[in-house]
């Protein structure tokens, strides 16, 4: 069987796009990391599935899988390729749709620039909401690593989030810290691990190290994570660009309660199709 795909990014964040509104598709875990591979497969950071919903008021169901095959409850930059994959496909003629994932509501609007701006909903700060081990909540935590501790902040943004505070993303320690921080059994479900530099007050460069993922070109969830920590920290004032190393997002938050909002572009590179005999041969992927 052959399933229609589309190629797109958010600032080299990629992404596999299928639209399961006009075609049944049913991916098991390990068939999904065959096709996140970059070599065996198709290669993405995440896959999106495009689903209707089962609500009137609600135009499509999102659902999002890591690259090692775990599904999410959000994604950013997926959001900002969900609305213009949805238009491209001709599945609605909306500019703002009203989207379910598995953690609430968002509603994306593509812009008349051709840029897209998400409503990712309000953050969440409550240990058991990130989920993270915690007798209290406190606006920063120290985190205990190997060879190091580190304060982090945690927010979710519907997924987990940990943010901390480094003088320069290029030299700090993403490879070596991001892994620990992702598994660290204060984090049940795992967590993204952030490393933020404030350049200004409304300008910080980020890195992200994905959960399930590894470090990618930019977080769209990351960067709302991390304006909303420097927020609360005293340290930005919002709206306040991101610099990733594939590029910048805008992000608006009015403060504690009120939803993030996230500007930037998402991109098609390529319309394919692969045929599900695929998952049949013997794939050295684990
Ligand atoms: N790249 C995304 C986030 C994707 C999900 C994340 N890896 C998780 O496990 O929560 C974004 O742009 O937000």
């Amino acid at each position: 069987m052959k399933i229609r795909f589309s190629k797109m990014h958010g600032l080299g964040n990629d992404f596999m796009v299928i639209d399961a509104c006009s075609q049944t598709i049913a991916l098991q875990p390990e068939q999904i990391r065959l096709l996140a591979h970059r070599q065996f497969g198709i290669g993405f950071d995440q896959l999106l599935l495009v689903e209707r919903a089962d609500a009137a008021d609600v135009d499509f169901r999102y659902r999002i899988f890591n690259a090692d095959g775990g599904e999410v409850e959000q994604c950013g930059n997926g959001a900002r390729c969900f609305v213009r994959f949805v238009h491209e496909q001709g599945l609605t003629q909306k500019s703002q749709i009203v989207v379910q994932t598995a953690s609430g509501i968002i509603q994306p609007r593509l812009e008349q620039n051709g840029l897209v701006t998400v409503n990712m909903g309000a953050p969440r700060f409550a240990p058991a909401e990130i989920p993270f081990v915690s007798d209290t909540q406190a606006g920063q935590y120290a985190l205990t690593l190997t060879d190091a501790t580190v304060m982090i902040s945690t927010v979710s943004m519907g997924n987990p989030h940990a943010v901390q505070v480094v003088d320069d993303v290029d030299t700090a320690p993403v490879a070596t810290q991001g892994p620990q921080i992702e598994a660290h059994p204060r984090f049940p479900q795992h967590v993204n691990a952030g490393f933020m530099q404030v350049v200004q007050p409304q300008h910080i460069r980020l890195r992200v190290f994905e959960r399930g993922s590894g470090e990618t070109l930019a977080c769209g969830t990351g960067a709302c994570a991390a304006v909303v920590a420097g927020i609360q920290l005293g340290q930005l004032t919002s709206p306040v660009t991101v610099s990733t190393r594939g590029g910048d997002l805008t992000i608006d938050w009015a403060g504690p309660g009120q939803p993030v909002m996230m500007t930037g572009p998402a991109v098609t590179v390529f319309e394919g199709e692969f045929d599900t005999a695929l998952f049949s041969q013997t794939s050295p992927v684990r």
